[in-house]
């Protein structure tokens, strides 16, 4: 496993693929063209094979520099590893099971997100042995449905500086948001709907890289 850059982290979404017309590998694919650095699988409807399936199909077209991380399912990240693919981690929120018994399951080098907002959370995160955080949301969003009060660009850099570990910022981000949320100390930008709901994921991709990376 290569050093995780978080820097555009795509979360995705089967049902935002379907409606564009593509699978979520096709997705996946055309958005690492594009230049995604983090791919993490988030299905909250399907059953546990079906999850399993998309993450070996997801690992199978991905590149050894992009890391790939589970969102929930400690068991579909343990089974999918099972089957030798090279998933790298599990992403979990705090109404997943407690992030100190995720780091016992999963072992001490797969990568653990947690999400974490406030500074309880965020130290609480740390001491349960958090590779990164996840902040959000930054602006509301339809994607989530009990996602929380929106921080803004300032409220979540102000909540990444509280973290000794990088933070991912999560929630309504846009390209034109990319380059405020660098500058105020986010490590990286998770987004679902910017890139799994794009006319062309590549060029979604490119253009929130091409964001990022403005000075
Ligand atoms: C990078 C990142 N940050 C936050 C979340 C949200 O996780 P959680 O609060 O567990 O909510 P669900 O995604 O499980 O609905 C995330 N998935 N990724
Ligand atoms: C999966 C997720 N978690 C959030 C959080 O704040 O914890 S917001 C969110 C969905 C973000 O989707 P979009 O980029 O389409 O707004
Ligand atoms: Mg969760």
């Amino acid at each position: 496993m290569s050093t995780p850059n978080y820097s555009l982290y795509l979360v995705t979404d089967q049902s935002m693929c379907e409606a564009r017309g593509r699978s979520v590998t096709e997705v996946v694919s055309l958005a690492v063209a594009g230049g995604v650095t983090c791919i993490q699988i988030r299905e909250k409807d399907g059953n546990a094979r079906e999850f399993l399936h998309q993450v070996l199909d997801v690992c199978a077209i991905v590149p050894d520099d992009v890391t790939v991380i589970v969102n929930d399912r400690i068991d579909v990240f343990l089974a999918a590893r099972t089957l030798g693919a090279s998933v790298d981690g599990v992403h979990i929120g705090q109404e997943d099971f407690p992030a100190s018994v995720v780091r016992q399951l999963i072992g001490p080098a797969a990568i653990m997100g947690v999400s974490a907002s406030t500074p309880e959370e965020i130290t609480q995160a740390e001491s349960d042995g958090a590779d990164y955080i996840g902040i959000g949301v930054v602006h509301s969003t339809d994607t989530k449905l009990d996602a929380p009060s929106p921080l803004g660009v300032t409220g979540t850099s102000k909540a990444a500086h509280f973290a000794s570990i990088p933070a991912v910022a999560i929630g309504g981000i846009k390209a034109n948001d990319m380059s405020a949320l660098r500058a105020g100390g986010l490590s990286g930008a998770a987004v679902v709907s910017a890139i799994c709901l794009a006319e062309d994921p590549t060029a979604a991709a490119q253009e929130l890289l091409q964001e990022w990376s403005r000075q």
